[in-house]
Order: C-alpha cells, then sequence, then structure tokens
C-alpha cells in the first residue's frame, strides 16, 4: 500500500437515533477517505453531526438509540459496517484507536496508569515484558519520570499528562487509524500544542491515518491536510486546507472562516454565523443552510444542491452548494 491509498473510506454513510418524538437522521449520506499518514480534520458546528460519524466509525454509537441506516464504511477494504460485534470488538484499539474529548472520563480512576496501558496491550495480544513495554510507551508520548509515573493513579496526574497517557493507550495496538475527538478541549493552550505536537510525532513514527475533529480551525490549519466541513449531518465542503482556506466555496465555509478571530489581521467585531442550524426532524428539501444564508435563493430553500469543483478547482475540492459559481 502506498501513501497515497485510502485505509478508511466512508461512503454515503447514514446513521440514525430513535428518539421517544422519532427517528432523526444524525449522518446523512457522508462520505469521505482517509489516506495512510493522512491527518483528515472534521469540522461544524456543534450537533453537525462530528461525533455520530465518529461513534459509527467505531460501532459505539448510544444505545440502543442510534444504529447506522445505510452506507459503508471500509477500514482496508473490509465493511465494519457488516461485522458481527464480537469481530468490531477486536478491531477497536487494535486497528483503530480512539481518543475523546476528556481524558478524566477516558482513564479508569481505580486502576493505575501502568495497568491500563498493560491492559490495552494484553487486548492486542502483546505478551511478556509487558510492564517495560508500557513504560516505553509512555516514554513514547513524552511522559516524563514514565518509570516512576507508571504506578500512579490517574488524578495524581495533571490534564495534559492524562491526556498522554489516552495517546500511549490508542497507539499500543499499532492501530491503522485513530479517531481523536476534539482532544484538546479539556487542556489549556501550552499543553494543546504540545499534544498536538505528540500527535504529529506519533503519525510520523507509525504512519496512521488520524481522523481529528474539531470546532477550532486553528487546529485544522496547524494540524491537518485534508478537510471535511459538516453542516446539519452532510458534508457541504471538502478539500485541501490551502484550497479550502484560500478557495472557500461553500459559504458556509466563508462564515467559519469569518467567525474565527486572525492573530494577523485586525478585527473589529467577530463575525457570528446568524442563526441556528435548523432541528434535524425539520429539514426540508433544500439546501439546510438556506435558511441561515445570504446568497440562497427560492431554489435553493426547494432544491437539494450538486456537488460541484470548489472555487479554484483544485484536485478533490468540492462544495455542495448551488452558488459557488457566483461566490466572490
Ligand atoms: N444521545 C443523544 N440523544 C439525542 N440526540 C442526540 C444524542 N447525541 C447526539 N444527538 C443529536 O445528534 C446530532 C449530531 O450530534 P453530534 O454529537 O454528532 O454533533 P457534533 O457535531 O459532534 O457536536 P459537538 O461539536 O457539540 O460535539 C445533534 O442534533 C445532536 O443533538
Amino acid at each position: 500500500m502506498t501513501k497515497n491509498d485510502p485505509i478508511l473510506c466512508v461512503k454515503n454513510l447514514r446513521t440514525e437515533l430513535a428518539l421517544s418524538s422519532g427517528a432523526i437522521e444524525v449522518v446523512r449520506g457522508v462520505s469521505f477517505s482517509v489516506n495512510k499518514g493522512e491527518t483528515l480534520g472534521i469540522v461544524g458546528e456543534s450537533g453537525s453531526g462530528k461525533s455520530m460519524t465518529a461513534l459509527s466509525i467505531m460501532r459505539v454509537l448510544p444505545r440502543p438509540i442510534g444504529r447506522i441506516a445505510g452506507g459503508s464504511i471500509r477500514l482496508d477494504g473490509r465493511d465494519l459496517v457488516q461485522l458481527t460485534e464480537s469481530e468490531m470488538t477486536r478491531i477497536r484499539g487494535r486497528e483503530i484507536g480512539m481518543i475523546l474529548q476528556d481524558p478524566h472520563t477516558s482513564l479508569n480512576p481505580v486502576y493505575t496508569i501502568g495497568n491500563q496501558v498493560i491492559e490495552a496491550l494484553q487486548i492486542n495480544q502483546q505478551r511478556g515484558g509487558l510492564l517495560e513495554k508500557a513504560i516505553s510507551l509512555l516514554k513514547k508520548v513524552n511522559v516524563a519520570d514514565a518509570a516512576r509515573r507508571v504506578h500512579a493513579f490517574p488524578h495524581q496526574m495533571s490534564g495534559g499528562m492524562k491526556q498522554r497517557v489516552v495517546g500511549a493507550i490508542s497507539i499500543a495496538g499499532a492501530p491503522k487509524v485513530i479517531i481523536a475527538d476534539e482532544p484538546t478541549t479539556a487542556l489549556d493552550v501550552t499543553i494543546q500544542l504540545q499534544y498536538l505536537e505528540l500527535l504529529e510525532q506519533i503519525q510520523q513514527e507509525t504512519g496512521t491515518a488520524i481522523v481529528f475533529i474539531t470546532h477550532d480551525l486553528g487546529i485544522v490549519a496547524r494540524l491537518c491536510h485534508r478537510l471535511v466541513v459538516m453542516y446539519a449531518g452532510r458534508i457541504v465542503e471538502e478539500g485541501t486546507v490551502d484550497d479550502v482556506f484560500n478557495a472557500p466555496s461553500h459559504p458556509y465555509t466563508v462564515a467559519l472562516l469569518n467567525s474565527v478571530p486572525h492573530v494577523d489581521r485586525k478585527v473589529d467585531r467577530l463575525y457570528a454565523i446568524k442563526g441556528n442550524p435548523p432541528a434535524l426532524h425539520e429539514i426540508g428539501t433544500g439546501c439546510s443552510f438556506a435558511p441561515r444564508c445570504p446568497l440562497a435563493d427560492t431554489r435553493c430553500k426547494t432544491v437539494s444542491p450538486p456537488t460541484v469543483p470548489g472555487k479554484n478547482h483544485g484536485q478533490g475540492h468540492f462544495a455542495a452548494c448551488w452558488k459557488t459559481g457566483e461566490m466572490a
């Protein structure tokens, strides 16, 4: 396999939640792929379906309400949607690692750090010299004084250290893909930066693909090669970070970029995106962003938009919009 072969390929993924008020589709036909050694960012406002996409890939949707209603998720060619629960248990941790938002809840408070790293190694069929292997993994993720800290409990460590331990657990099985869902939100800014450097280091050493879910476009610019922008359960734009940042081709992406303060650009006022995302049970036939879009016309409100090439026609740059051609 070369670096440019997709290791993870999601096609037309549809995920539903059965709520007491009726079923809602929270992921509505999402397709993307990630290559070996590549970092793909998934961005979008709260509620756009980023986490539900990640949980679908891991097959850990909230029970009993969540289910994958359609599509495929191919990991190295194998469709995860078709696997049994026990086959999926073997994939989790071993082939896909997951780093969640809050390191405080990802670690078990009653076991030492060492025990938890060793457990991850055992799940991944590692035998013998496990304590030494755990210490070496902790060193790899830059936990200082790892030989002593391996005996510590989570509450004896800072948030940043705990996130490093979660990082060590996620790479214990040398996974093909790591899914990181807002892994830095609970950390302060300096620790965030160190943590992002750590993810880059892990990627350089292991060649793992990373799917990085975040609200933070600064992190995307810093860490990701490509990104997809989600809105109301759909992808509205996809492309390389350069293409999307330099030639945003969906009005929602433009609004998102405008809502970010630039250190090198004086802004008088933060541009907040007016209005709210639609309630998912109220979505009509047209573009979901139309009610908030300054460019929307009657067609946008009634007919689902086509997927068109991005504004500067970069390879793999697309937007789902009727108005891309008219954007300044
Ligand atoms: N347990 C749940 N019960 C009901 N609705 C839910 C549940 N979890 C998620 N949803 C709904 O599913 C939709 C997608 O949510 P999701 O968590 O994937 O968004 P997100 O983009 O990850 O947001 P955030 O950035 O806030 O994590 C939202 O409309 C949300 O309200």
